[in-house]
């Protein structure tokens, strides 16, 4: 498996590919858009190579997804999780528990999962009910286990850019996009709009760290930020991690930019056959027309996320003793 923020093994794999639609914007300069679909296809490949490469061993990876309650966006994304074991050929085990479920008995399932050496990744699916101390089930994690990379371990790991640990899908989707469609991060002036722990702390964490995928300049903006369209307007590529949907507009982004939408917000569409559609942070019509290039939503980061998630089980499975 290639982690970007590790050192590429093989020079080619970073190639300028996979950046699958091209299509002409104003000013006649070419638009990429970026596909998440086409990346994590590629990422899932690689997999599947591990994969077999582990059944010679006589390994297999096993991933244990939790969902306690029956939000029906976490619900659809923890029966993704399991189908994509599935595919792949992995243990999967998904334990679907009641909104009541007390912090103690969750905390008693994750010992359980901890000590199950069938499992070698647990995650429990964000956002659990507000009873929940998340932070504490997080804690609870065996970091070794901790394939979301939201352990304090993990995180230290990251910050001090020790490739042994696990860094959060999310962001290390956002950075093999940039990878894989020939971005330049060195020396690039990046702002990441959000400071949440699953997305805007890692993603700068791993732009600033050394080597491919990373060396770049970074700012974090937030909600308190001052004049946030001219502080964006400075980035080489921006990261919009905020959760507001079309929040970045044109006026955010310089010609030329690069933007990766972390947004996924379901908005009312009445008349549609499920009553919402999906729309990223970014307002796309109006930005799409300004970028070097852009990531779409549906179909951009979002299954990059999964991907890197059997990636991180993987090496879970990798680094797990004999
Ligand atoms: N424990 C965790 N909880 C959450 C995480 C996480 O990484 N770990 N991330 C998000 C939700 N998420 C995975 O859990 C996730 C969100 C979206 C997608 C995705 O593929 N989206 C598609 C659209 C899917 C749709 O139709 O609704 C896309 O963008 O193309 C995958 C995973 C919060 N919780």
């Amino acid at each position: 498996m290639f982690f970007p923020w590790e050192k590429p093994r093989r020079e080619q794999e970073t190639g300028n590919l996979l950046a699958d639609t091209r299509i002409r914007a104003p000013f006649h300069r070419l638009m990429t858009l970026i596909s998440g679909t086409a990346v994590a296809e590629k990422v899932l490949e690689e997999c599947r190579r591990d994969i077999a490469e582990l059944a010679k061993l006589g390994k297999k990876p096993g991933l244990a997804v939790v969902l306690v309650g029956d939000d029906p966006a976490s619900r659809a994304y923890v029966r993704s999780k399991d189908k994509k074991c599935r595919d792949l050929g992995l243990h999967s085990v998904k334990l679907e528990l009641p909104a009541e479920t007390t912090q103690e008995e969750l905390l008693a399932h994750v010992e359980t999962l901890n000590r199950d050496p069938a499992i070698h990744g647990i995650l429990v699916q964000s956002p659990p009910p507000k009873h929940i101390d998340e932070a504490a089930i997080v804690r609870a994690i065996d970091p070794a286990k901790d394939v979301d990379g939201f352990h304090p371990i993990n995180v230290a790991k990251l910050a001090l850019e020790d490739s042994s640990g696990f860094v959060p899908c999310t962001p290390l989707g956002c950075q093999r996009l940039l990878v894989d469609a020939g971005i330049e991060t060195k020396g690039a002036n990046v702002v990441v709009v959000g400071r949440s722990m699953i997305v805007g702390k890692p993603m700068a964490l791993l732009l600033m760290a050394k080597g491919v995928g990373g060396d770049a300049t970074v700012t974090v903006a937030h909600s308190r930020t001052k004049d946030l369209p001219a502080i964006c307007r400075q980035a080489d590529i921006i990261v919009a991690a905020i959760g507001r949907p079309e929040f970045i507009k044109a006026e955010h982004v310089k010609e030329g930019a690069v933007v990766i939408d972390v947004g996924i917000n379901r908005v009312e569409a009445p008349g549609t056959e499920k009553g919402y559609k999906l729309v990223g942070d970014v307002a796309f019509a109006e930005v799409a027309p300004k970028c070097r290039a852009i990531t779409p939503v549906p179909g951009g980061v979002g299954p990059m996320t999964i991907a890197m998630l059997m990636a991180n089980t993987i090496k879970a499975c990798q680094q797990a003793g004999a």
